[in-house]
């Protein structure tokens, strides 16, 4: 498989407003590569949207046609990259990879679009920060394999049609609901990537730590995956971090001992929330008394932009019971509050 780039992204890092904790890790980003599964087999978790898309890429390989659009959504660092360049691997074919915020002019679409090969698949990440200009070439392209371009200005334009060869969009976003109807509609596979449970991520542990020859038992891995906020990716990072740790306080061997140290260290609490998480839960509490609060009123508290309040940090709040989105703004919940450790009332 090849994979081209076609706007060098740091593909597998957040979004660049979050806070420095997490950018600090930046320069890990080519082992968080050496970490990324190849193969669906070697893809941990998201049973049910592993076992549909191993169906889907051998029927449509059966038949001998590209395999319907893709899109992916979920909170970031849970696997809807790997899982593009999977798709492409499973289905024998290219991966071509840009961004929505990249792709500035129709002609920028246009000119990847058709140097596509058969079958190939697109992968555009951020998809809902496409410029509605562009959106509307992918239409005919995503339905017909069809590109409608115009040539010329004023009375004497005229459009023309190019055919395109048959490929695979795999779109990525962390908000399924930015996207347009008229763009989601045209997606024939829709999945929704899950945070992912404690067994699961201490397995994706063992078999990074494996990548990486770091000896570990089960206990230590358990430990980084209860405090990896369900997510792939902090679980790699925190896993670097007790490697660190491991490699300089300890004898290299991470054991449950070894990770506890090491994350308490690095200030990430038992429960699985960073530093982050907590200012956001503190200040419903402490500056708001425990809610309702709006989003922008809460962002404005916190220093950080509601984009990032609702794609990166509230996701895993909400889904741990610790938050709750009602219709007058955020409200911390009993549960969250015991997080805190606070009193209840
Ligand atoms: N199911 C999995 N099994 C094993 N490792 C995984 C899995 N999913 C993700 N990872 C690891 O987590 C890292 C982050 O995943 P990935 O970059 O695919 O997330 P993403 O959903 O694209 O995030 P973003 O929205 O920020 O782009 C990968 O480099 C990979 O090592
Ligand atoms: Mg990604």
């Amino acid at each position: 498989m090849a994979i081209q780039t076609d706007a060098l992204l740091p593909d597998s890092e957040l979004p660049p407003q979050r806070s420095m904790v997490r950018q600090a890790d930046r320069p890990d980003d080519a082992v968080d590569r050496a970490l990324r599964p190849q193969q669906l087999d070697e893809y941990i978790g998201q049973e049910a949207v592993r076992d549909k898309l191993a169906l889907f890429v051998t029927a449509s390989r059966q038949r001998g046609e590209s395999l319907d659009h893709v899109l992916l959504f979920g909170p970031p660092g849970l696997g809807k990259t790997t899982l593009s360049h999977i798709i492409a691997q499973e289905m024998g074919v290219n991966l071509r990879q840009t961004s929505g915020p990249v792709l500035e002019k129709p002609k920028d679409l246009a000119a990847i679009l058709t140097s596509l090969e058969r079958h190939d698949v697109l992968f555009i990440d951020e998809i809902h920060r496409l410029s509605p200009i562009v959106e509307e070439i992918l239409y005919p392209a995503l339905e017909d394999f069809r590109l409608d371009i115009m040539i010329g200005e004023g009375p004497a334009a005229r459009s023309i049609q190019l055919d395109l060869q048959p490929f695979t969009l795999v779109g990525a976003t962390t908000r399924a609901g930015m996207l347009s109807n008229p763009l989601r509609d045209r997606f024939g596979i829709v999945e929704r990537l899950e945070f992912y449970s404690a067994a699961e991520l201490s397995r994706i542990v063992q078999r990074s730590g494996r990548l990486l020859n770091v000896p570990m038992d089960e206990a230590g891995a358990m430990e980084i995956a209860q405090r990896a906020r369900g997510t792939p990716r902090i679980a790699n990072r925190l896993l670097r971090r007790v490697r660190d740790f491991a490699q300089v306080r300890a004898d290299g061997h991470i054991n449950a001992e070894v990770a506890r140290a090491a994350l308490d260290l690095v200030g990430v609490s038992p429960l699985g929330f960073d530093a982050m998480d907590r200012r956001l839960m503190e200040a419903i509490v402490h500056r708001f008394d425990g809610g309702p609060v709006g989003l922008d009123n809460l962002a404005a508290a916190i220093g950080e932009v509601p984009d990032t309040i609702e794609d990166v940090i509230e996701p895993y709040l909400i889904q741990q019971g610790y938050l709750q989105r009602t219709p007058r703004g955020r409200v911390l919940t009993s549960h969250g509050l015991l997080a805190l450790g606070l009193p209840l009332g």
